[in-house]
């Protein structure tokens, strides 16, 4: 290692890519390679994406493909740091990630909308037709549709993307509809028609994998492999620095050799565009080096200030999570209908009898209102009623305080909306993880000033407002009902953790601050889109503010997270940006 590749466009030195493109790609990654593909595909302009990572022949989650990042110290959550999970590979995130191939609902994205001051097209409708556009489901196998009862409505999907969404077999499972069937009956869960609907409820649902070969679809795969485009080329271990500019219009980026320090840096022009698609953590950085972001910031760094953007590295969210909420069973369930005789057998024997017929992935995806019938009301009054700097990092300016005031209005009205998704819980248990997927505080990726090109201070900030341990402990109280009452309460199931010692809201507060992890390796919005004067880094079109010829198109440009896994989004995003990038700049 380094891996090289099998493709001859793909280049490893300086020396050996042109001079100038017409448009520059920083970051190979999910976002950076669906634009690539997008905008050399008719052939007339040329495209380079440079990326930090290598080709590589596995995939997966593996430090080698990995940043090596530690967060700081958080104090909310006693004190404890943790590891930033974030892909360097050719592929990006989208090699490395989990394939949990899930979308947001509604709301979530019509709350983009609401945040980019009027006339905005990020909303639900706006992005639907890029979520076609970026994925192909392949349909359940009839047997697997009927044993589980999966539903499914392409209207929701695509069928040209190379991107596939396909359900899982995961070998017969002994009680899997039992746990789905008592979710189903909790009060206030939905079944939608299909996970994709832009609707919360409990669903099978896809993950990103390729249903002929039964291997992982990514960006890669999905947008580089079959390609072999003339004008499509790839710099590989190659570290952009900073961004060119002639005034205020970018004009093309510097690079570092990632491996060797005896290399000087290299240019490279951009005639008609820089894109910016190193992920939420590094396009921060990229951005502070070539002079935009927060200026006293920049000062320390003895950096000169091209554009001042104090929402810059601000504004990051990511889901947590506790990872078990332990319960052993009573009695085993076992779905009535299950072939006790089939499932007794080895792994292998079961898979070879039941092609296709294995349980897919199932999720419960939950609004608040269902969490907590009892107290998300008053949840969201005491959110609504918080004075918005309160909690907020101490550096922000008053732009940013007003942007949280924006985002504090929109999610005061969400915590009583069923749409959104706040909890989200991967059925397998008895008992699991419990998921946050929609945290109130806001953290910060900042450069090191005495370091600028070292690694970035990851800072969740979690659990700084009080609201998401309150949250949190309104999850722990739903698992408890769902495992306890309803159809398991027959099961007898006997917890564990946090333990029948654990009652009292304080009590399971203090146990959440313990158990807490700041991150799923969904890090958003530190570039986000919204208008400058609410913070703001881009603008509708996703142009950085202040500047002409420079787009973002990665994870750090959503202004608040969605209630799903981020892939899914991050391809429907950068299908969007392509578009607008095409007509900005005369694609024909
Ligand atoms: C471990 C893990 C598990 C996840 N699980 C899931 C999941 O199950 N389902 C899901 O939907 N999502 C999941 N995600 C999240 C999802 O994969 C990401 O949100 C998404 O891929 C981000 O896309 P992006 O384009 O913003 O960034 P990335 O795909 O991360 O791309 C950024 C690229 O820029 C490169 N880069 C960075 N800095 C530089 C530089 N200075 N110069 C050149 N190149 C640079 C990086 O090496 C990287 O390849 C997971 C992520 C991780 C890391």
């Amino acid at each position: 290692w380094p891996t090289t590749s099998p493709y001859t466009n793909v280049k490893t030195r300086a020396e050996q890519i042109e001079a100038e493109y017409d448009y520059v790609i920083i970051g190979g990654g999910t976002s950076g390679l669906t634009v690539g593909d997008r905008l050399s595909e008719n052939g007339k302009y040329s495209v380079l994406a440079i990326e930090y990572g290598y080709f590589d022949t596995q995939t997966g989650m593996n430090p080698k493909r990995m940043f090596n990042i530690t967060s700081k110290p958080q104090p909310g959550l006693n004190d404890r740091t943790f590891p930033v999970g974030i892909g360097c590979v050719v592929g990006g995130s989208s090699c490395v990630n989990g394939q949990v191939f899930l979308r947001g609902t509604k709301e979530e994205y019509n709350a983009w909308e609401t945040l980019g001051g009027g006339n905005s097209t990020w909303n639900w409708e706006g992005l639907l037709p890029y979520f076609k556009k970026g994925i192909t489901l392949s349909p359940p196998e009839p047997v697997q549709a009927k044993n589980y009862n999966i539903t499914y409505d392409m209207a929701y999907w695509g069928t040209t993307s190379k991107i596939f969404g396909t359900f899982g077999t995961n070998y017969l499972q002994p009680y899997i509809k039992v746990l789905y069937n008592a979710m189903k009956n909790m009060p206030g869960i939905a079944v939608p028609v299909d996970s994709g609907a832009g609707e919360p409820g409990l669903y099978w649902y896809p993950i990103s994998q390729d249903p002929i070969k039964y291997e992982r679809s990514y960006a890669r795969s999905g947008h580089w492999d079959d390609l072999n485009r003339g004008n499509y080329e790839m710099l590989v271990g190659a570290k952009v620095t900073n961004i060119l500019f002639d005034g205020t219009t970018a004009t093309g980026v510097t690079f570092t050799s990632r491996n060797s320090s005896d290399t000087p840096p290299a240019q490279v022009k951009a005639r008609r565009q820089v894109i910016l698609a190193a992920g939420a953590v590094h396009t921060p950085q990229i951005l502070m080096r070539s002079g935009i972001g927060p200026s006293p910031l920049l000062k320390d760094a003895d950096i000169p200030v091209l554009v001042d953007l104090p929402g810059v590295g601000s504004n990051f969210q990511d889901h947590s999570y506790i990872r078990n909420i332990a319960y052993s069973w009573g009695t085993t369930p076992t779905d009535s209908d299950l072939d006790l005789e089939l499932f007794n057998k080895p792994r292998d024997i079961i898979a070879a009898r039941a092609p296709g017929g294995g349980a897919p992935s199932l999720a419960a995806m939950i609004g608040l209102p269902v969490v907590t019938p009892d107290k998300y009301e008053a949840l969201a009054q005491a959110y609504e009623s918080q004075d918005p700097a309160a909690y907020l990092p101490s550096n922000y300016e008053e732009t940013q305080i007003e942007g949280y005031k924006q985002q504090q209005k929109v999610w005061a009205k969400l915590m009583r909306s069923t749409n959104p998704v706040f909890l989200e819980i991967m059925l397998h248990g008895p008992g699991g993880a419990i998921q946050n997927l929609h945290c109130m505080s806001r953290g910060t990726i900042l450069m090191d000033p005495k370091d600028p090109d070292g690694e970035m201070q990851v800072d969740y900030r979690a659990a700084s407002n009080p609201v998401d341990v309150d949250v949190m402990v309104e999850m722990i109280k739903f698992m408890r009902r769902y495992m306890t009452t309803g159809d398991l309460a027959q099961y007898e199931a006997k917890e564990s953790l946090p333990g029948s010692n654990i009652i009292t809201d304080s009590e399971l507060a203090a146990w959440a601050k313990e158990q807490i992890i700041p991150s799923v390796y969904h890090p958003i919005g530190t570039a986000a889109k919204m208008p400058r004067e609410w913070g703001g880094v881009v603008d509708e079109d996703l142009q950085v503010y202040g500047t002409t010829n420079l787009t973002i198109i990665d994870a750090s440009i959503m202004p608040t997270i969605v209630g799903a896994t981020t892939s899914m989004t991050v391809y429907a995003v950068a299908e969007k940006a392509a578009d607008i990038i095409k007509a900005r700049t005369g694609w024909d």
